[in-house]
């Protein structure tokens, strides 16, 4: 089967820190992929390393047919990014911010205008068109993430916690997107923390955990494995069953009454 992505035994470190130990998987056009993990996991450095924001230690990626290492920088303007901590512009309007993006993609300003207050409006953000980035919510800056990840109509998305800040309804809204964004025949990879949506949405699910890919596929395949809820399964493959023992450690350290020495 045609891919688009391919990773291929990329591991990094960060000084003694081995972050991915070899990390394998691919991507196929038109799939949704949620890439989870726990916290500290690697998902942020694997898609900093496609972006070519950092460089992988070892290791091959493959994006658009092409290894990363002779691509230059022309399949950057084929991605759309929403990074997990983002710093927008805070003196800038969303207006401005965006019209800046649009020129960095070599898009008309009047597209981008017209593009971006309509994303803005479908989103219910666009009464704060001309307002500054400052006086944004954090799900309201979310929003203009998402949107200045598009602007572009690009072929993959690298979504990276997008529905980070987003209220229940806004959450829905973008899931509806990502799905119309399938039909136009996108490829998607996301992370997210919220499982149900991961379980819902994704057409495969890959766990990454202590660096190594530890599970790839549909939901359905790997429920075979775990028969319950993805967060069952996910507890199950990153080995984590003692949250109520950790959660009467934590009070009794809020207390001041751990045993740990400082
Ligand atoms: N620039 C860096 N310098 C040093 N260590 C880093 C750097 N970036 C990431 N790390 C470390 O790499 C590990 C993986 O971080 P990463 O942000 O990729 O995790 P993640 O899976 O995205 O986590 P989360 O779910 O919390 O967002 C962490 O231990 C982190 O401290």
């Amino acid at each position: 089967m045609e891919t688009i992505l391919e990773m291929r035994e990329v591991r990094k470190s960060f000084g003694g820190n081995h972050v991915l130990k070899g990390v394998n998987f691919s991507v196929h056009p038109g799939e949704i992929i949620g890439y989870i993990g726990p916290n500290g996991a690697g998902k942020s450095t694997t898609v900093k390393i496609i972006l070519g924001m950092l460089q992988q230690d070892a290791g091959e990626i493959l994006l658009f047919g092409r290894s990363l290492l002779d691509s230059g920088d022309e399949y950057k303007a084929r991605i759309g990014y929403v990074p997990e901590n983002a710093e927008l512009y805070e003196t800038l309007s969303a207006e401005e911010y965006l019209l800046f993006v649009g020129r960095l993609y070599g898009i008309d300003e009047q597209i981008v205008r017209q593009k971006s207050l309509s994303m803005m409006r479908i989103l219910g953000i666009d009464a704060a068109f001309k307002n500054r980035l400052s006086s944004f919510s954090k799900g309201m800056r979310q929003k203009v993430l998402i949107i200045s990840s598009l602007l572009h109509n690009p072929d993959i998305l690298f979504w990276d916690e997008p529905l980070n800040g987003l209220d229940a309804n806004s959450v829905q809204i973008v899931k509806e997107i990502l799905s119309e964004l399938k039909k136009d025949g996108k490829t998607i990879f996301y992370s997210s923390h919220i499982m149900d949506t991961v379980e819902k949405l994704s057409d495969r699910i890959i766990i990454l955990n202590e660096g190594m890919v530890v599970a790839d596929g549909p939901f359905e395949e790997l429920q075979k494995d775990a028969d319950g809820t993805l967060e069952q399964l996910f507890n199950q493959l990153t080995g984590f069953n003692e949250y109520a023992e950790l959660a009467a450690d934590f009070v009794t350290a809020m207390k001041g009454e751990s045993h740990y020495d400082a």
